[in-house]
């Protein structure tokens, strides 16, 4: 699932470290030919950002080339230091920290023959310790090379079918999320990067999240839904995992199919109804689907049924009849909610469909189907932001128990596995 942006996101990453792999490894030969075992003069410390009287609190790293040329200050960097981003492990952030540790401290066995000695009687580093730290991976992700990056992560974004918007939101993310932290060990690098666009991809996906079950345990019974859709998406399928979803939550069921236009269409869902052991409402090719819906709202009455599913005719989302058949359940049967359908494998179009539709007749949700065929995720990633509505289901077989609840935190997880 999801498989072609998976590698395409790892692409970015990794081509973001490579190039801070790259910086390091000038830096770390700018180190080593700047490294003289110099006293730290009052001109150095200048440099520096620092007077040698400067406590261990306010110490901080020579800047390296990248971060001189940085518009980034020797104070923003300190500050950077002291405030790890969110996302970041901070235990990780307390060892690799810019802040003076005694695991920082170098050892007699490290000093550079001839080389100089803590010279700071005030508890500063000296100008050798600070090249060691240097030299130990600090750097800078420039933000000329982000933007490269992300120009990169925008064309494989769009590839992907995530909608212009979405992508756009996506890279501004990403970017706030790294600015102001650019100075970061290079171990870390990776990380960070990573958990900035992972924290930027969420963001997005988990616009509107409600937890579905305490909505429908909220609601008074029979809770109505009613699922709209065009054709062909895998709409009657997944009315079908949704008995069986309700059944393995021990509430009962009853379908009713309003798609009264389409020959065939109760034979399909009175189909699965058999297959599931689920009563079915239908009445003849033509007549009213509010009065299917409305008459299963009855039964479920009378019978004590929990949970009654609708269907709806799938035909085209601009047709007039269709949303006007949808404003009159909605006028009459007031359904608790009303869950879009459509296929990941849709892409740009799903999003479309799902926004037009959302327009015509508000919908509370999204049921994305066929994500198990789906190697872009472009739908998934681009359906809740763009619609204000969040994606509660994904489709992932043809099994009536291939229905995983929409998880966005587990989804950016698995967009990241390695
Ligand atoms: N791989 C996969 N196939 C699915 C999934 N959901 C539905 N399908 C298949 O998609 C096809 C169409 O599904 P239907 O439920 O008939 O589609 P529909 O939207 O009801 O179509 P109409 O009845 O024409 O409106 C069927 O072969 C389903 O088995 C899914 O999550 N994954």
């Amino acid at each position: 699932m999801f498989d072609g942006l998976k590698d395409k996101l790892s692409g970015f990453t990794s081509d973001v470290e490579e190039d801070v792999d790259e910086e390091a490894v000038e830096g770390d030969e700018d180190d080593a030919a700047d490294e003289q075992p110099v006293d730290e003069s009052p001109a150095e410390a200048e440099i520096d950002g620092h007077t040698p009287e400067g406590g261990p609190g306010e110490e901080t790293v020579e800047p390296t080339a990248e971060a001189v040329a940085s518009p980034e200050t020797a104070a923003d960097v300190d500050t950077a230091a002291e405030e790890p981003p969110s996302g970041v492990d901070t235990e990780d952030e307390a060892a690799e920290s810019d802040t003076p540790t005694e695991s920082d401290a170098p050892t007699v066995e490290d000093e550079p023959e001839g080389g100089a000695t803590p010279d700071d009687e005030s508890g500063g580093r000296s100008l050798t310790e600070k090249a060691k730290l240097m030299a130990s991976g600090k750097t800078v992700i420039e933000e000329e090379d982000l933007q490269k990056h992300l120009d990169d992560l925008e064309l494989a974004l769009l590839s992907s079918d995530v909608e212009m918007s979405v992508a756009n939101e996506i890279l501004t993310g990403v970017e706030e999320n790294l600015t102001g932290q650019t100075r970061r060990r290079l171990s870390s690098t990776g990380n960070l990067v990573r958990d900035a666009l992972r924290e930027a991809l969420y963001d997005v996906i988990s616009v509107g999240q409600f937890d579905f079950d305490e909505r429908v345990q909220q609601a008074d019974s029979p809770v109505v839904i009613i699922f709209t859709g065009v054709n062909g998406v895998g709409k009657t399928t997944t009315i079908a995992k949704m008995a069986q979803y309700f059944e393995d939550r021990g509430m009962s069921t009853v379908l009713a199919n309003g798609d009264t236009y389409r020959a065939g269409a109760n034979e399909q869902l009175q189909k699965h109804a058999e297959n599931l052991g689920k009563k079915i409402i239908t009445h003849e090719q033509g007549s009213d689907p509010t009065a299917v819906v409305y008459d299963a709202v009855e039964y479920a009455k009378a019978n004590d049924v929990d949970v009654v599913l609708g269907d709806t005719a799938g035909r085209l989302h601009t047709s007039d009849d269709l949303m006007a058949q949808l404003e009159k359940i909605d006028r009459n049967i007031d359904p608790d909610m009303t869950i879009f359908v459509d296929e990941a494998v849709a892409g740009q179009d799903a999003v479309n469909r799902a926004r037009e539709f959302d327009d015509a007749a508000e919908i509370d949700g999204a049921v994305l189907t066929k994500a198990d065929a789906d190697p872009q995720g472009g739908a998934a990633i681009s359906v809740a932001h763009v619609t204000g509505k969040p994606i509660l289901f994904l489709g992932t077989g043809q099994d009536y128990d291939d229905l995983e609840p929409f998880d966005p935190e587990r989804i950016v997880d698995s967009l990241f596995d390695e």
